[in-house]
């Protein structure tokens, strides 16, 4: 019985014994697997990491890449300049012309797609959604459920890898509600793509001229305008160097699920494409600066002046290649100062426009389209002119309506009181006559 007890003890105290190596060979087992995955997975280590960018009074974040540690490992590198920046992504391109950092773009703080990646989300490049003058355009979801759209560079062409490079080199570095963000890039196997932010409501040309969507209302054009000026104003004044656009026409608009519009295709400068011309004209006809095709320099008042005729399209719900200049023209012989501007509005709005907001708006984009550039306003002066006409629209309109409830009420009262003395509604009627008049009149 004894030699039996101590047997038992013998069994337990080898178990606990054998429990504990066994414990610790694990715990070793798993700190080296640790160790090592770190060692040989930067990816791991990069995906988790951001740092905060500062770019022009815009918080953005960079991921930190196997390259960039070395750049922003400082913890007093927390804000990085604009300026820095680019020299960062211009040596990136240097480097990755020269095929010895694959991913060093990464240092714009967007995520770089793989091939397999992109071609995943786009089912083998079948869900096509437009062809540009950079190339084709799918729509994709991403693995993580986003829905983007991905813009494919013809490899072949030389001069869209430059726009390429001018592509990421400013885009990388904007972020701006009302301009269409870089969201990724894919630069894998020799594929050069651009991932944006996806606009589910295309083009506002396709709702100007297409047939696929309603009429746009008289509210949803002002609101265009304001967002498109505010874009822009931040190109201008926002962005450090100052961006110009040099292509705002209405298909480079894009318009989300709420109907808020960005600006599409900056830094996709058609410079390059027309580089070749004997000309050496940038640009869409019909939304160039007289001064500019004259001059050959291209400055900000004319972007305004394609604004200009970007606001008399939104208005007359035609495009310059339907005439809409000569139109305009025509709308402002023999007016002195003041122009009926109701006879260009788009027939499609059926009459329903704000007779006030479009005889403003008007005035302001004739004062756009300008020869003299120099009398054109700044998108600083615009953006303040389109809020404060829709702000005094927005009270007009509350004045209205509060005066309409006012009357609303004033016949509720008359209607009980007709039942009671008929020599007291006669009077209660010649007062509440009165009151409206006055109201109307202050
Ligand atoms: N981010 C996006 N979301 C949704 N649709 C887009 C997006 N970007 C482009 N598209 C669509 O893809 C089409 C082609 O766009 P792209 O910008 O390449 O050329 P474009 O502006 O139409 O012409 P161009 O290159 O001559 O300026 C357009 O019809 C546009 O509506």
């Amino acid at each position: 019985m004894k030699k039996m007890r101590g047997m038992s003890g013998a069994l337990i105290v080898g178990i606990t014994v054998g429990v504990m190596i066994g414990g610790v060979l694990g715990v070793c087992a798993v700190c080296m697997l640790i160790r090592y995955r770190s060692k040989c997975s930067p990816n791991l280590s990069r995906r988790a990491a951001t740092v905060p960018i500062r770019v022009n009074d815009v918080d953005s974040s960079a991921n930190l890449s196997e390259f960039s540690v070395g750049r922003y490992s400082d913890s007093s590198l927390g804000q990085v300049s604009a300026r820095t920046s680019e020299g960062n992504a211009m040596s990136a391109w240097v480097d990755m012309e020269g095929h010895k950092r694959k991913n060093a773009a990464s240092a714009f703080g967007i995520p770089n797609y793989s091939y397999r990646e992109l071609e995943k989300a786009t089912c083998s490049f079948t869900t096509l959604i437009g062809q540009g003058a950079f190339g084709p355009v799918y729509k994709a979801q991403l693995s993580n459920g986003e829905t983007v759209a991905v813009k494919v560079l013809a490899t072949d062409s030389k001069q869209g890898k430059r726009e390429f490079q001018a592509e990421i080199l400013l885009l990388g570095r904007l972020h701006h509600r009302n301009l269409v963000n870089l969201v990724g890039y894919c630069t894998d196997k020799g594929h050069l793509m651009l991932v944006y932010v996806y606009m589910s409501n295309g083009s506002l040309a396709s709702h100007l001229y297409g047939q696929k969507h309603e009429p746009l209302s008289w509210d949803s054009r002002v609101s265009i305008a304001l967002d498109v000026a505010r874009g822009m104003e931040y190109l201008h004044y926002g962005a450090a160097p100052s961006i110009l656009h040099r292509d705002i026409k209405s298909s480079n608009i894009l318009l989300d699920q709420s109907m808020r519009a960005r600006v599409a295709d900056f830094g996709l400068s058609r410079e390059q494409i027309f580089k070749s011309h004997a000309s050496n004209v940038k640009g869409t006809f019909g939304y160039l600066d007289p001064e500019y095709l004259s001059t050959k320099t291209f400055t900000k008042k004319s972007d305004v002046y394609s604004f200009g005729v970007l606001l008399f399209e939104l208005i007359a719900g035609r495009n310059p290649l339907q005439g809409l200049m000569e139109h305009v023209e025509l709308a402002t012989i023999g007016t002195e100062d003041e122009v009926g501007w109701e006879e260009i509005v788009d027939s499609s709005l059926n009459g329903k426009f704000d007779v006030e907001e479009l005889n403003d708006i008007a005035s302001l984009a004739y004062q756009c389209i300008n020869h003299l550039s120099k009398k054109r306003p700044s998108m600083r002066d615009i953006v303040l002119a389109l809020s404060r006409i829709l702000k005094l629209n927005h009270s007009r309109k509350r004045h209205k309506e509060s005066m309409s409830a006012t009357e609303e009420e004033i016949t509720i009262e008359l209607q009980k009181s007709e039942t009671r003395d008929p020599t007291v509604m006669e009077f209660q009627k010649k007062v509440a006559t009165d009151i409206t008049t006055q109201s109307v009149e202050i």
